[in-house]
């Protein structure tokens, strides 16, 4: 597959102590594609999404979005220039209605400002109504405009999931970062989840990178899968490929017999 890479990630590393959390990785993400980071647990894959969004500032290496160099960048900075992301843990104002979290997402990029917003300025407003269709928009295209008054706690896990993804892509980002969509998911949920993923990839065409531990799910979506291990990369290519892949075997079989499972 060609493209132009939107993200490139040069011989990254991340030491916390003794810790070698990520040892030297190199991948792009390119324009356009929906890409997995997968490997092993404790591998480095949260570490790689926290250096790319500028959570964490890396040991050494540097990251490229979009031409700029961003290692180091605080998160604001990299989510102004079009990055955009969800958690392992869902990050939701549990007792605020399903339409205002998605808006939190598009105030904090397109809010307008302070006194204009306290004021009630007819500019804040016009922004304020804006930022409302937007948000609705995006439940929509989850299917959760019906629920938009709706308090987020009272809503099926699975749901509470669809209100983050769709409050990342209310700020329309170039590059969409998902870290672990369908941790505590049921099997379900996961396809159903994974089936809006490549359907809104598909409608959008936006750049999406996610990191997955459903194998089943992310082989089934991803058109290009990234392998780390240990803190170093291990491959990269198609799905088919990395599925028979002896190097990737033996990282998951090997951690597999390590934690006293039964190596099939
Ligand atoms: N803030 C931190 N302080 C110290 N060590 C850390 C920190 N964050 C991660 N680590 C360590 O870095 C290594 C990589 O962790 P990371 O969470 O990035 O892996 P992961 O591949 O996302 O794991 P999982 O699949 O279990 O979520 C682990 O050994 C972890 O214990």
């Amino acid at each position: 597959m060609g493209g132009t890479a939107i993200l490139t990630v040069s011989d990254l590393s991340k030491r916390f102590g003794g810790v070698r959390a990520l040892d030297g990785v190199s991948f792009e993400i390119r324009e356009g594609e929906l890409a997995g980071l997968i490997g092993p647990n404790g591998s480095g894959k949260t570490t790689a999404f926290n250096l790319i969004t500028g959570v964490f500032k890396p040991t050494a290496g540097t990251i490229t979005f979009r031409g700029t160099r961003v290692d180091g960048n605080p998160p604001d900075r990299n989510a102004a220039l079009g990055m955009s992301r969800t958690f392992q843990n869902i990050r939701l104002f549990r007792d605020l209605p399903v339409i205002d979290n998605v808006m939190v997402g598009l105030h904090m990029r397109h809010g307008t400002g302070f006194w204009p917003t306290v004021l009630r300025l007819p500019v804040a407003r016009r922004s304020e109504a804006e930022i409302r269709r937007r948000a609705l928009e995006k439940l929509e295209m989850l299917g959760l405009a019906a629920r938009a008054e709706q308090i987020v706690g009272s809503l099926p896990y699975g749901d509470q999931r669809k209100v983050e993804f769709a409050r990342a892509l209310a700020t329309e980002p170039s590059l969409l970062l998902l870290d672990e969509p369908t941790a505590g998911m049921n099997p379900q949920e996961t396809a159903d989840l994974g089936r809006t993923i490549q359907r809104l990839h598909r409608e959008l065409k936006i750049t999406t990178l996610l990191v997955e531990h459903d194998m089943k799910m992310v082989m089934g979506i991803c058109e290009r899968l990234i392998v780390v291990n240990q803190g170093r990369m291990l491959a990269s290519g198609a799905p088919a490929e990395i599925k028979a892949d002896p190097s990737v075997i033996e990282a998951y079989l090997g951690r597999r017999r390590k934690d006293g499972h039964a190596a099939a």
